[in-house]
């Protein structure tokens, strides 16, 4: 567990964070307007500037009155947006570097090694030198490395903020192996909705300067004005458990209900995330079963939120408690006389898997 409290200011920039304490394993994503001090956050918790107050990681002080640790004794994998890795030294030379200096076992290194290169799928850039990678190949390595320094914690600085979508889907699913793997806490700094959607476990907000939540993803998507919403409106995210695939689409089931979506990548039984934007969620009275649209579900309403332009923001809950965010026009509410408690039907034009 990480825990901190922590001050700290810049001509016109005052930094404080309260008492606050990360979760001991999972992705933590601290996200917030530029200006809000992710960086500072970083900085100030690795040592890289001294701040104020205190800081321990399971318990043993990194920072209090009487101690400031340096960076290189706080055990932190840090990966930032550009990778940072040693120019003039091959892929294999920069994970050795890391290994010489991580306090593992000579007789640990190979194991360490073969295991995250595997699970990272650098195996066959060993030999290159790290200025002929490209930018997630790059990524990789760094992650890679972070990991090899054995590690307490990972802090990830925007490290896909340089990457083309494409790249992005590739690497954001082995971030949440990393996750898993290691069961190492990691923080990611990130000014991207998106990547708060389909990786946080956590969400640390922050704005001017000062933490405003800590809590789990699931309620930060719940309130009407997360600050996670973005000119895509209102988003939800389903947890559900993969089944069977036929025809062609993949079932997900999501307490007794199912979604079909496009088959998974990866084969595993692992739950998968699914993005629906509340745009894409219509409603109807009665169960629509002689329509075009495959996914659609009972739910109650919860509550009706007045929005700007006569629009409802309508969030319902699914059987197994999950919470969907359907945008209507208030015709429509007026038309259908919604009311919280009401049982009806969502009907889901399009889900996103956030694989
Ligand atoms: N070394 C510094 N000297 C003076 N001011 C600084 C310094 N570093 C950061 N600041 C100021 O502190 C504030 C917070 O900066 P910080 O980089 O932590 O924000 P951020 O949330 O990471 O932003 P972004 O998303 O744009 O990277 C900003 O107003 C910035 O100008």
């Amino acid at each position: 567990m990480l825990e901190f409290n922590l001050q700290h200011s810049y001509p016109g920039f005052d930094f404080q964070t309260g008492d606050v304490q990360l979760p001991g394993d999972g992705i933590t994503a601290v996200f917030g307007p530029s200006g809000c001090g992710k960086t500072t956050l970083i900085k100030t918790l690795s040592g890289l500037e001294k701040a104020q107050g205190w800081v321990k990681l399971n318990n043993q002080a990194w920072q209090s009155d009487k101690l400031f640790l340096p960076v290189h004794q706080r055990r932190i994998g840090m990966v930032f947006q550009d990778a940072a890795l040693l120019p003039h030294l091959s892929v294999q030379g920069n994970l050795d570097y890391a290994l010489k200096r991580s306090g593992f076992e000579r007789a640990q290194h190979r194991a360490q090694q073969d295991r995250w290169i595997e699970l990272l799928n650098l195996g066959n850039l060993l030999n290159q030198s790290v200025l002929t990678l490209s930018g997630g190949q790059k990524q990789r390595v760094g992650i890679a490395r972070a990991l090899l320094s054995n590690p307490q914690i990972l802090m990830l600085d925007e490290p896909m903020s340089a990457l083309d979508w494409r790249t992005k889907n590739e690497l954001i699913p082995l971030i949440k192996d990393v996750s898993k793997a290691s069961k190492l806490p990691i923080l990611l700094i990130t000014h991207s909705p998106e990547e708060v959607e389909r990786l946080a476990d956590q969400v640390l907000l922050l704005n001017q300067g000062r933490v405003e939540q800590l809590e789990s993803l699931q309620q930060t998507l719940s309130r009407p004005d997360s600050p996670l919403f973005d000119e895509q409106g209102a988003v939800s995210v389903l947890i559900g458990q993969p089944g069977k695939v036929s025809d062609g689409l993949q079932q997900i089931q999501l307490g007794d209900n199912t979604l079909w979506v496009k088959p998974l990548k990866r084969a595993n039984q692992e739950p998968v995330r699914i993005r629906v934007l509340a745009r894409d969620v219509s409603l109807a009275l009665s169960d629509p079963k002689d329509l075009s649209i495959v996914n659609h579900m009972p739910v109650k309403i919860d509550e009706l939120i007045e929005q700007p332009d006569h629009r409802l923001l309508v969030r319902l809950r699914l059987d197994n408690q999950q919470h969907l965010f359907a945008e209507i026009t208030q015709q429509s509410a007026q038309r259908l006389n919604l009311q919280p408690g009401l049982v009806i039907y969502a009907l889901i034009k399009s889900v996103a898997l956030a694989e």
